[in-house]
Protein backbone atom coordinates (compact mmCIF):
# COMPACT_ATOMS: atom_id res chain seq x y z
CA UNK A 1 0.00 0.00 0.00
CA UNK A 2 1.26 3.47 -0.91
CA UNK A 3 2.46 4.97 2.47
CA UNK A 4 1.29 8.62 0.93
CA UNK A 5 -2.55 9.38 1.53
CA UNK A 6 -4.68 8.96 -1.66
CA UNK A 7 -5.41 12.92 -1.98
CA UNK A 8 -1.63 13.53 -2.17
CA UNK A 9 -1.09 11.56 -5.16
CA UNK A 10 -1.04 13.06 -7.90
CA UNK A 11 -4.29 12.22 -10.32
CA UNK A 12 -4.14 10.18 -13.91
CA UNK A 13 -6.72 11.01 -16.54
CA UNK A 14 -6.51 8.24 -18.82
CA UNK A 15 -8.08 8.94 -22.68
CA UNK A 16 -8.89 5.75 -23.93
CA UNK A 17 -11.33 4.77 -27.12
CA UNK A 18 -11.14 3.24 -30.44
CA UNK A 19 -9.26 4.04 -33.40
CA UNK A 20 -10.03 7.29 -34.49
CA UNK A 21 -12.68 8.07 -32.23
CA UNK A 22 -11.36 11.58 -31.57
CA UNK A 23 -8.95 11.14 -28.54
CA UNK A 24 -6.42 13.92 -29.88
CA UNK A 25 -9.19 16.13 -30.96
CA UNK A 26 -10.60 15.81 -27.42
CA UNK A 27 -6.83 16.58 -25.96
CA UNK A 28 -6.45 19.79 -28.08
CA UNK A 29 -9.98 20.75 -26.90
CA UNK A 30 -8.97 20.17 -22.92
CA UNK A 31 -5.69 21.15 -22.58
CA UNK A 32 -5.84 25.14 -23.44
CA UNK A 33 -8.59 25.03 -20.49
CA UNK A 34 -7.77 26.65 -17.15
CA UNK A 35 -9.03 23.30 -15.44
CA UNK A 36 -6.21 21.70 -17.30
CA UNK A 37 -3.36 24.15 -16.46
CA UNK A 38 -0.35 21.92 -15.14
CA UNK A 39 -1.10 18.76 -16.68
CA UNK A 40 1.65 16.83 -17.63
CA UNK A 41 0.40 14.60 -21.33
CA UNK A 42 1.81 11.09 -21.68
CA UNK A 43 0.74 9.89 -25.70
CA UNK A 44 0.96 6.44 -26.30
CA UNK A 45 1.21 5.76 -30.24
CA UNK A 46 0.88 2.68 -31.97
CA UNK A 47 3.68 2.65 -34.87
CA UNK A 48 7.41 3.83 -35.09
CA UNK A 49 6.83 7.78 -35.54
CA UNK A 50 4.97 9.31 -33.35
CA UNK A 51 2.33 11.85 -34.34
CA UNK A 52 -0.30 12.57 -32.30
CA UNK A 53 2.21 14.82 -29.93
CA UNK A 54 2.41 17.52 -32.99
CA UNK A 55 -1.09 17.99 -33.65
CA UNK A 56 -1.52 18.72 -29.48
CA UNK A 57 -0.15 22.36 -29.72
CA UNK A 58 1.35 22.92 -26.18
CA UNK A 59 3.68 20.01 -26.43
CA UNK A 60 6.33 20.96 -24.19
CA UNK A 61 8.76 19.02 -21.72
CA UNK A 62 5.65 17.62 -19.78
CA UNK A 63 4.50 16.08 -23.10
CA UNK A 64 5.78 12.07 -23.52
CA UNK A 65 5.06 9.93 -26.29
CA UNK A 66 5.46 6.57 -25.97
CA UNK A 67 5.55 5.06 -29.31
CA UNK A 68 6.60 1.33 -31.07
CA UNK A 69 3.71 -0.07 -29.42
CA UNK A 70 0.58 -0.31 -27.60
CA UNK A 71 0.58 1.06 -24.28
CA UNK A 72 -1.52 -2.21 -23.08
CA UNK A 73 0.86 -4.87 -23.75
CA UNK A 74 4.43 -3.88 -25.07
CA UNK A 75 5.59 -1.30 -23.15
CA UNK A 76 3.90 -1.28 -19.84
CA UNK A 77 7.35 -0.80 -18.42
CA UNK A 78 7.48 2.26 -20.22
CA UNK A 79 4.71 3.72 -18.92
CA UNK A 80 6.21 3.06 -15.31
CA UNK A 81 9.72 4.56 -16.22
CA UNK A 82 7.66 7.65 -18.07
CA UNK A 83 5.52 8.22 -15.05
CA UNK A 84 8.52 7.99 -12.77
CA UNK A 85 11.13 10.37 -14.39
CA UNK A 86 8.00 13.12 -14.63
CA UNK A 87 7.79 12.56 -11.06
CA UNK A 88 11.33 13.02 -10.34
CA UNK A 89 12.29 15.80 -12.59
CA UNK A 90 9.04 17.26 -11.24
CA UNK A 91 10.36 17.17 -7.90
CA UNK A 92 13.98 18.14 -9.03
CA UNK A 93 12.35 21.71 -10.76
CA UNK A 94 13.52 20.52 -14.31
CA UNK A 95 10.03 20.67 -15.24
CA UNK A 96 7.16 22.38 -14.17
CA UNK A 97 5.12 21.55 -11.22
CA UNK A 98 3.03 19.69 -12.96
CA UNK A 99 -0.56 18.54 -10.66
CA UNK A 100 -2.32 15.96 -12.87
CA UNK A 101 -1.42 13.40 -15.63
CA UNK A 102 -3.51 12.61 -18.56
CA UNK A 103 -2.52 9.49 -20.89
CA UNK A 104 -3.87 9.04 -24.03
CA UNK A 105 -3.62 5.22 -25.13
CA UNK A 106 -4.01 4.12 -28.56
CA UNK A 107 -6.89 3.11 -29.80
CA UNK A 108 -6.26 -0.80 -30.02
CA UNK A 109 -5.53 -0.60 -26.38
CA UNK A 110 -7.39 -3.03 -24.01
CA UNK A 111 -7.87 -0.50 -20.68
CA UNK A 112 -7.36 -3.00 -18.01
CA UNK A 113 -3.66 -3.47 -18.12
CA UNK A 114 -3.09 -0.01 -18.34
CA UNK A 115 -5.07 0.41 -15.28
CA UNK A 116 -4.06 -2.43 -13.54
CA UNK A 117 -0.42 -0.57 -13.85
CA UNK A 118 -1.49 2.45 -12.81
CA UNK A 119 -2.87 1.09 -9.26
CA UNK A 120 -0.46 -2.19 -8.83
CA UNK A 121 3.31 -0.80 -9.70
CA UNK A 122 4.74 0.14 -6.24
CA UNK A 123 6.75 2.58 -8.51
CA UNK A 124 3.67 4.53 -9.69
CA UNK A 125 0.93 3.93 -6.55
CA UNK A 126 3.57 5.27 -4.23
CA UNK A 127 3.20 8.96 -6.61
CA UNK A 128 -0.20 8.75 -9.06
CA UNK A 129 -3.54 7.88 -8.10
CA UNK A 130 -6.07 6.81 -10.85
CA UNK A 131 -8.49 9.22 -11.20
CA UNK A 132 -11.06 7.72 -13.90
CA UNK A 133 -10.73 7.09 -17.42
CA UNK A 134 -12.49 8.82 -20.26
CA UNK A 135 -14.00 6.73 -23.32
CA UNK A 136 -14.15 8.16 -26.80
CA UNK A 137 -16.86 6.71 -29.05
CA UNK A 138 -17.31 7.33 -32.47
CA UNK A 139 -20.99 7.66 -33.23
CA UNK A 140 -20.54 6.90 -36.96
CA UNK A 141 -18.21 3.84 -36.69
CA UNK A 142 -19.09 3.03 -32.80
CA UNK A 143 -22.02 0.29 -33.56
CA UNK A 144 -20.04 -1.43 -35.61
CA UNK A 145 -16.67 -1.32 -33.53
CA UNK A 146 -18.86 -2.58 -30.44
CA UNK A 147 -19.44 -5.33 -32.49
CA UNK A 148 -16.39 -6.44 -33.82
CA UNK A 149 -13.96 -5.33 -31.89
CA UNK A 150 -14.00 -6.45 -27.73
CA UNK A 151 -11.18 -3.98 -26.95
CA UNK A 152 -13.91 -1.07 -27.93
CA UNK A 153 -16.72 -3.07 -25.61
CA UNK A 154 -13.72 -2.77 -22.71
CA UNK A 155 -12.91 0.47 -23.37
CA UNK A 156 -16.71 1.60 -22.97
CA UNK A 157 -17.56 -0.59 -20.00
CA UNK A 158 -14.50 0.62 -17.90
CA UNK A 159 -15.08 4.42 -18.45
CA UNK A 160 -15.77 6.68 -16.31
CA UNK A 161 -17.36 8.80 -18.57
CA UNK A 162 -17.98 8.47 -21.77
CA UNK A 163 -17.66 10.74 -25.02
CA UNK A 164 -19.87 10.05 -28.34
CA UNK A 165 -17.73 11.74 -30.91
CA UNK A 166 -18.93 13.17 -33.98
CA UNK A 167 -22.65 12.83 -33.19
CA UNK A 168 -22.69 15.89 -35.69
CA UNK A 169 -21.98 12.96 -38.71
CA UNK A 170 -24.51 10.38 -37.36
CA UNK A 171 -28.41 10.64 -37.92
CA UNK A 172 -29.65 10.96 -34.89
CA UNK A 173 -31.56 7.49 -34.31
CA UNK A 174 -28.45 6.22 -35.11
CA UNK A 175 -26.99 8.01 -31.89
CA UNK A 176 -29.67 7.46 -29.98
CA UNK A 177 -28.91 3.48 -30.59
CA UNK A 178 -25.75 3.89 -29.22
CA UNK A 179 -26.17 5.81 -26.42
CA UNK A 180 -28.52 3.05 -25.32
CA UNK A 181 -26.29 0.27 -26.06
CA UNK A 182 -23.63 1.88 -23.93
CA UNK A 183 -25.93 2.51 -21.02
CA UNK A 184 -26.93 -0.93 -21.03
CA UNK A 185 -23.06 -1.85 -21.39
CA UNK A 186 -22.09 1.17 -18.63
CA UNK A 187 -24.86 1.97 -16.61
CA UNK A 188 -23.30 4.35 -14.53
CA UNK A 189 -20.32 6.32 -16.49
CA UNK A 190 -22.58 9.66 -18.02
CA UNK A 191 -22.62 9.90 -21.62
CA UNK A 192 -22.10 12.81 -22.96
CA UNK A 193 -22.25 13.78 -27.10
CA UNK A 194 -19.52 16.39 -27.77
CA UNK A 195 -18.57 17.48 -31.27
CA UNK A 196 -14.70 17.96 -32.39
CA UNK A 197 -13.77 17.49 -28.61
CA UNK A 198 -15.64 20.78 -27.41
CA UNK A 199 -16.33 20.17 -23.69
CA UNK A 200 -15.45 21.68 -20.41
CA UNK A 201 -12.68 19.77 -18.59
CA UNK A 202 -14.71 19.73 -15.00
CA UNK A 203 -17.26 17.49 -16.61
CA UNK A 204 -14.21 15.07 -17.05
CA UNK A 205 -11.71 15.72 -14.15
CA UNK A 206 -12.00 14.41 -10.65
CA UNK A 207 -13.86 11.06 -11.32
CA UNK A 208 -11.97 9.40 -8.51
CA UNK A 209 -12.89 8.57 -4.72
CA UNK A 210 -11.55 12.08 -3.91
CA UNK A 211 -13.07 15.06 -4.78
CA UNK A 212 -10.81 17.88 -4.52
CA UNK A 213 -13.78 20.53 -4.49
CA UNK A 214 -15.45 19.58 -1.53
CA UNK A 215 -12.10 17.97 -0.09
CA UNK A 216 -13.54 15.07 0.63
CA UNK A 217 -13.85 11.07 -0.24
CA UNK A 218 -16.90 11.36 -2.43
CA UNK A 219 -18.55 7.86 -2.47
CA UNK A 220 -21.71 8.31 -3.56
CA UNK A 221 -20.19 9.71 -7.04
CA UNK A 222 -17.46 7.64 -7.12
CA UNK A 223 -19.38 4.16 -6.66
CA UNK A 224 -22.73 5.55 -8.39
CA UNK A 225 -24.26 2.15 -7.40
CA UNK A 226 -27.57 3.75 -8.17
CA UNK A 227 -27.53 3.68 -11.98
CA UNK A 228 -27.23 -0.24 -11.73
CA UNK A 229 -30.36 -0.37 -9.90
CA UNK A 230 -32.59 0.69 -13.09
CA UNK A 231 -30.98 -1.96 -15.63
CA UNK A 232 -33.33 -4.75 -15.87
CA UNK A 233 -31.18 -7.24 -13.22
CA UNK A 234 -33.87 -8.48 -11.10
CA UNK A 235 -33.59 -12.13 -11.20
CA UNK A 236 -37.60 -13.19 -9.69
CA UNK A 237 -39.44 -13.72 -13.41
CA UNK A 238 -39.04 -17.42 -13.47
CA UNK A 239 -36.34 -16.81 -16.46
CA UNK A 240 -36.03 -20.60 -16.80
CA UNK A 241 -32.90 -20.35 -20.13
CA UNK A 242 -29.53 -21.60 -18.74
CA UNK A 243 -26.65 -18.93 -18.44
CA UNK A 244 -23.57 -21.02 -19.13
CA UNK A 245 -22.31 -18.48 -21.55
CA UNK A 246 -22.30 -16.07 -19.06
CA UNK A 247 -24.84 -13.88 -20.63
CA UNK A 248 -26.36 -11.69 -18.57
CA UNK A 249 -30.02 -10.39 -18.56
CA UNK A 250 -29.04 -6.85 -18.75
CA UNK A 251 -28.65 -7.62 -22.74
CA UNK A 252 -31.75 -9.93 -23.17
CA UNK A 253 -33.60 -7.42 -25.42
CA UNK A 254 -30.59 -7.28 -27.53
CA UNK A 255 -30.93 -8.90 -31.35
CA UNK A 256 -30.91 -12.76 -30.87
CA UNK A 257 -29.65 -13.13 -34.23
CA UNK A 258 -26.61 -11.29 -33.46
CA UNK A 259 -23.74 -13.38 -32.89
CA UNK A 260 -21.28 -10.75 -32.86
CA UNK A 261 -22.23 -8.58 -30.08
CA UNK A 262 -19.65 -8.82 -27.65
CA UNK A 263 -21.70 -6.51 -25.22
CA UNK A 264 -23.38 -10.00 -24.08
CA UNK A 265 -20.29 -11.23 -22.70
CA UNK A 266 -20.38 -7.91 -20.69
CA UNK A 267 -21.85 -7.53 -17.41
CA UNK A 268 -22.56 -4.50 -15.36
CA UNK A 269 -24.05 -4.73 -11.83
CA UNK A 270 -23.95 -3.94 -8.38
CA UNK A 271 -24.56 -6.08 -5.17
CA UNK A 272 -26.30 -4.22 -2.15
CA UNK A 273 -25.07 -6.77 1.09
CA UNK A 274 -27.63 -5.03 4.42
CA UNK A 275 -25.43 -6.78 6.66
CA UNK A 276 -21.55 -6.18 8.31
CA UNK A 277 -18.92 -8.51 6.35
CA UNK A 278 -16.95 -10.48 8.12
CA UNK A 279 -13.45 -8.74 6.72
CA UNK A 280 -11.50 -12.08 6.99
CA UNK A 281 -14.73 -14.11 4.83
CA UNK A 282 -14.48 -11.03 2.42
CA UNK A 283 -10.85 -11.15 1.48
CA UNK A 284 -11.51 -15.18 1.38
CA UNK A 285 -14.35 -14.45 -0.67
CA UNK A 286 -12.69 -12.19 -2.99
CA UNK A 287 -9.11 -14.21 -3.09
CA UNK A 288 -10.93 -16.76 -4.93
CA UNK A 289 -13.01 -14.82 -6.99
CA UNK A 290 -9.74 -13.61 -8.48
CA UNK A 291 -8.11 -16.89 -8.68
CA UNK A 292 -10.79 -18.63 -10.87
CA UNK A 293 -12.11 -15.44 -12.73
CA UNK A 294 -9.06 -12.71 -12.09
CA UNK A 295 -9.24 -12.20 -15.83
CA UNK A 296 -12.63 -11.54 -16.53
CA UNK A 297 -13.02 -9.19 -13.30
CA UNK A 298 -12.48 -6.05 -15.43
CA UNK A 299 -13.30 -3.82 -13.17
CA UNK A 300 -14.70 -4.04 -9.41
CA UNK A 301 -15.52 -1.09 -6.79
CA UNK A 302 -17.14 -0.88 -3.84
CA UNK A 303 -18.12 0.24 -0.26
CA UNK A 304 -18.03 -2.37 2.54
CA UNK A 305 -20.00 -2.01 5.72
CA UNK A 306 -17.15 -4.26 7.72
CA UNK A 307 -18.55 -5.68 11.09
CA UNK A 308 -16.41 -3.86 14.67
CA UNK A 309 -15.86 -0.73 11.74
CA UNK A 310 -18.04 2.06 12.59
CA UNK A 311 -16.41 3.63 9.18
CA UNK A 312 -17.11 2.54 5.55
CA UNK A 313 -14.19 0.30 3.36
CA UNK A 314 -13.52 1.39 0.46
CA UNK A 315 -12.28 -1.04 -2.12
CA UNK A 316 -11.06 -1.81 -5.93
CA UNK A 317 -10.00 -4.08 -8.34
CA UNK A 318 -9.18 -4.66 -11.98
CA UNK A 319 -8.65 -8.27 -13.22
CA UNK A 320 -6.00 -10.14 -10.94
CA UNK A 321 -5.34 -6.81 -8.84
CA UNK A 322 -7.32 -6.19 -5.50
CA UNK A 323 -6.45 -2.89 -4.51
CA UNK A 324 -5.27 -2.15 -0.93
CA UNK A 325 -8.59 -1.27 0.69
CA UNK A 326 -9.09 2.45 1.96
CA UNK A 327 -10.77 3.08 5.75
CA UNK A 328 -12.84 6.47 4.56
CA UNK A 329 -13.15 8.55 7.75
CA UNK A 330 -17.07 8.57 7.75
CA UNK A 331 -20.10 7.36 5.87
CA UNK A 332 -21.51 9.87 3.70
CA UNK A 333 -25.35 9.71 5.00
CA UNK A 334 -27.29 7.05 6.88
CA UNK A 335 -27.06 4.17 3.94
CA UNK A 336 -24.97 1.66 5.80
CA UNK A 337 -25.29 -1.33 3.46
CA UNK A 338 -22.51 -2.67 1.34
CA UNK A 339 -22.30 -2.23 -2.52
CA UNK A 340 -19.84 -3.28 -4.82
CA UNK A 341 -20.38 -2.14 -8.53
CA UNK A 342 -18.97 -5.09 -10.88
CA UNK A 343 -17.79 -4.83 -14.74
CA UNK A 344 -17.80 -8.59 -15.91
CA UNK A 345 -16.62 -10.71 -19.05
CA UNK A 346 -18.08 -14.01 -19.15
CA UNK A 347 -19.48 -14.00 -15.55
CA UNK A 348 -23.13 -13.66 -15.37
CA UNK A 349 -24.50 -11.92 -12.07
CA UNK A 350 -25.73 -15.07 -10.53
CA UNK A 351 -22.28 -16.67 -10.42
CA UNK A 352 -21.19 -13.50 -8.59
CA UNK A 353 -24.22 -13.52 -5.94
CA UNK A 354 -24.02 -17.19 -5.66
CA UNK A 355 -20.47 -17.62 -4.38
CA UNK A 356 -21.08 -14.12 -2.07
CA UNK A 357 -24.46 -15.94 -0.50
CA UNK A 358 -22.37 -18.77 -0.40
CA UNK A 359 -19.70 -17.28 1.74
CA UNK A 360 -22.02 -14.96 3.87
CA UNK A 361 -25.38 -16.40 3.96
CA UNK A 362 -26.09 -18.42 7.29
CA UNK A 363 -26.07 -22.05 6.71
CA UNK A 364 -29.37 -23.81 7.07
CA UNK A 365 -30.12 -26.72 9.58
N1 LIG B 1 -17.03 15.87 -37.75
C1 LIG B 1 -16.34 15.55 -36.66
N2 LIG B 1 -15.08 15.09 -36.79
C2 LIG B 1 -14.40 14.75 -35.66
C3 LIG B 1 -14.99 14.87 -34.38
N3 LIG B 1 -14.09 14.44 -33.45
C4 LIG B 1 -12.97 14.08 -34.14
N4 LIG B 1 -13.16 14.27 -35.48
C5 LIG B 1 -12.21 13.96 -36.55
O1 LIG B 1 -11.93 12.57 -36.53
C6 LIG B 1 -10.62 12.32 -36.98
C7 LIG B 1 -9.87 11.46 -35.95
O2 LIG B 1 -9.74 12.20 -34.78
P1 LIG B 1 -8.51 12.00 -33.78
O3 LIG B 1 -8.69 12.97 -32.68
O4 LIG B 1 -7.22 12.01 -34.49
O5 LIG B 1 -8.83 10.52 -33.28
P2 LIG B 1 -7.91 9.62 -32.31
O6 LIG B 1 -8.86 8.83 -31.47
O7 LIG B 1 -6.91 10.44 -31.60
O8 LIG B 1 -7.21 8.69 -33.37
P3 LIG B 1 -6.07 7.55 -33.14
O9 LIG B 1 -5.02 8.17 -32.26
O10 LIG B 1 -5.61 7.22 -34.49
O11 LIG B 1 -6.75 6.38 -32.49
C8 LIG B 1 -9.99 13.70 -37.16
O12 LIG B 1 -10.05 14.01 -38.51
C9 LIG B 1 -10.88 14.62 -36.37
O13 LIG B 1 -10.90 15.94 -36.87
C10 LIG B 1 -16.36 15.37 -34.28
O14 LIG B 1 -16.97 15.48 -33.21
N5 LIG B 1 -16.97 15.69 -35.47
Amino acid sequence: MSDQPATERIPVSVITGFLGSGKTTLLKHLLPQPAMADTAVVINEFGDVGLDHLLVENSSDDTVVLSSGCLCCTIRGDLVDTLRSLFLRRRKGSIPQFKRVVIETTGLADPAPVLHTLMQDPLVSECYRLDGVITTVDAVNGMDQLDRQMESVKQAAVADRILLTKSDLAAAPKVEALQERLRKLNPAAPIHAIRDGRIDAAELLNAGLYNPETKSLDVRRWLKAEAYSDHGHDHDHGHDHHHDHGHDHAHRDQDPHDVNRHDSRIAAFALDWDRPLDWATFVEWIEMLITGHGENLLRLKGILNVAGEDSPIAIHGVQHLFHPPIALPAWPDSDRHSRIVFITRDIARETIETSFRSFFMPKAG
